[in-house]
């Protein structure tokens, strides 16, 4: 668990973060949101003592992060930036195991772990691992930014923009990823970014921030019914925020089961999936100039159905 109390950072005479308490809970994604320049990198970075807070309290498992040292501290935790920060002239495997070998784990141990943490992040280790930074596509370097954030199997996990610098098709790619990674080990991230919808897709929980201050923290569903003020409302996009809530939720939730006696009625009906968001079956319906849709599972088998009229059942 990570605890920020009445945090605050000075640079000269100006407040990059002025005052904010935060908590993030084991396992929790929470993303810190908001426009350039309001202290979300500043605060991450405070997190794993790259900047030294000016005044209040960080704890990490309880501990003040002042009792550890810096070092230690940080080999403790992943680091993944938008600039990966490799070093250009090491090979990928090279890149990945460099906490470990600070950690003076032993070279079988170090290559058994780099192995599989490409594994994991989709990079195959025959093609990958001998490979030079400048070889590597954006998301490919992007991916071995990750795997060596992961390498000592960190609790904590600290993204600042990771995926910025991407197309918007890759970008959704790792977000999937990232997400998939998350299910199955449960870290507990602080994600930076100044996008709402990455935000909104990613997120256990959003902290918006403001000119160094939290102006709201809550799930992405209580962001968008209740912004707390107008600055809140514009980062989510004013008049899209329909769109955005029917992004976050599953065709599942308000799809009707099927009645055998109109399966065979039905069985031309354009099809969605049953974890696929409600704006993707909007968009679908707005295509086929339908009002409805068959839902398959995920062998395609159909399951359900899902009406143009029940979509309208989202709203708040
Ligand atoms: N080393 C520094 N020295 C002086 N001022 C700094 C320093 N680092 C950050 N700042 C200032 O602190 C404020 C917060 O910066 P920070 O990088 O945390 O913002 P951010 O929300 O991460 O922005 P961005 O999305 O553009 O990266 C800004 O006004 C910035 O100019």
């Amino acid at each position: 668990m990570i605890e920020l109390r009445e945090v605050s950072k000075l640079f000269g005479r100006e407040h990059a973060v002025d005052g904010i308490s935060l908590t993030v809970a084991s396992g929790e994604l929470c993303v810190l949101v908001g426009t350039s320049g309001c202290g979300k990198s500043t605060t991450l970075r405070m997190i794993n003592r790259l900047i030294e807070h000016s005044a209040g309290q960080i704890l990490i498992d309880g501990q003040q992060i002042r009792s550890f040292n810096g070092q230690v501290l940080r080999r403790r935790m992943g680091y993944a930036i938008q600039s990966t920060g490799l070093f250009p002239h090491w090979s990928v495997a090279r890149n990945i195991g460099l906490v470990p070998r600070l950690l003076k784990w032993t070279p079988a141990r170090i290559e058994e772990r780099v192995t599989e943490l490409m594994e994991l992040l989709g990079l195959e280790p025959a093609t990958f691992a001998d490979k030079m930074p400048a070889q590597l596509s954006g998301g490919q370097a992007q991916r071995v930014g990750v795997a060596r954030a992961l390498a000592a199997d960190p609790d904590i996990l600290l993204m600042d923009e990771p995926f910025g610098a991407l197309d918007p098709i890759t970008r959704e790619t790792l977000q999937d990823e990232l997400l998939r990674l998350q299910s199955r080990l449960r870290k507990t991230i602080v994600f930076v970014t100044h996008d709402m919808d990455e935000a909104l897709k990613l997120a256990d929980r959003i902290v918006v921030m403001n000119q160094g201050r939290i102006v709201q923290q809550g799930t992405p569903q209580t962001l968008l019914h209740e912004p707390a003020d107008e600055f809140v409302e514009s980062l989510l996009g004013g008049a899209d925020r329909g769109l955005k809530q029917a992004g976050l939720t599953r065709v599942a939730t308000l799809m009707q089961p099927l009645d055998p006696a109109q399966a065979k009625a039905k069985a031309d009906l354009p099809t969605v999936g049953v974890d696929d968001s409600l704006r993707l079956a909007l968009s679908l319906m707005l295509w086929h100039r339908c009002e409805s849709l068959m839902v398959t599972s995920e062998d395609g088998q159909p399951v359900g159905t899902l009406a143009f009229h029940d979509l309208l059942r989202t709203a708040p």
